[in-house]
């Protein structure tokens, strides 16, 4: 693998930038894709792992840069694993807040023991455009999906998130205790471990 000192971010979200930069430390500094350009690429793909890759190589056309992607969602138990890959479209694009609204009433009448749920993470890093190698790192975080939000910290479904190695919603958690224990926090594990910066 190549030095790293520089990555760009293939995302346009900005709690993931912030989670990402805080686990990756000082070492290599992550640059957002937003600074070369506004247009997001369609995901098109069938999965976590190809979505992530998609992402990864449109950003290191765009930037010229190595690129690091990151492709995540929420699969919940009684919904077959719904929304998944689709979770930020959950509610055709209205946001946070709608996507939140819609899985609450899809759960309303859905008792405690069967809200299971996991949130995943792939990362995909791509030294340039046409990598015929990305490096691939998944993580997965297990809960249950509660009744009502809870929690002011974090982004996207993490009010709805609830934790039960720590008896609090995802929201809830300190910034850094969520990325000690989340999806993208293993699957960023991984990724240092692979670049040897663990
Ligand atoms: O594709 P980019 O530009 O990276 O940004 P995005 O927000 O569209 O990201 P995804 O396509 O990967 O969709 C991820 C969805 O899953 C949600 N999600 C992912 N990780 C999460 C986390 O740590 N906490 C809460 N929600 C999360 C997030 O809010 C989105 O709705
Ligand atoms: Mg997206």
């Amino acid at each position: 693998m190549m030095n790293l000192t520089q990555l760009v971010l293939a995302s346009h979200n900005a709690g993931k930038l912030k989670e990402l930069q805080a686990m990756l430390g000082e070492a290599v500094q992550l640059r957002s894709i937003g600074e070369f350009s506004q247009v997001e690429p369609e995901e098109t793909g069938l999965s976590f792992v190809e979505n992530a890759i998609l992402k990864a190589r449109n950003a290191a056309r765009i930037s010229g840069l190595p690129a690091l992607a990151d492709d995540s969602g929420l699969a919940v138990d009684y919904l077959g694993g719904a929304p998944g890959i689709y979770s930020a479209r959950y509610a055709d694009g209205k946001g946070d807040a709608a996507n939140n609204a819609k899985l609450l009433e899809a759960l309303k009448d859905v008792p405690q023991e069967q809200r299971g749920a996991q949130f995943v993470c792939v990362l995909a890093l791509v030294r340039h455009a046409d990598d015929p190698l990305p490096i691939l790192c998944e993580g997965l975080w297990h809960g249950s999906i509660l009744f009502a939000a809870s929690g002011e910290h974090g982004f996207g479904y993490d009010p709805l998130f609830w934790v039960p190695e720590r008896n609090c919603s995802s929201a809830d958690l300190a910034p850094v205790d969520k990325n000690q224990l989340s999806h993208r926090a293993r699957a960023m594990a991984l990724l240092r471990q692979r670049l040897g910066l663990a």
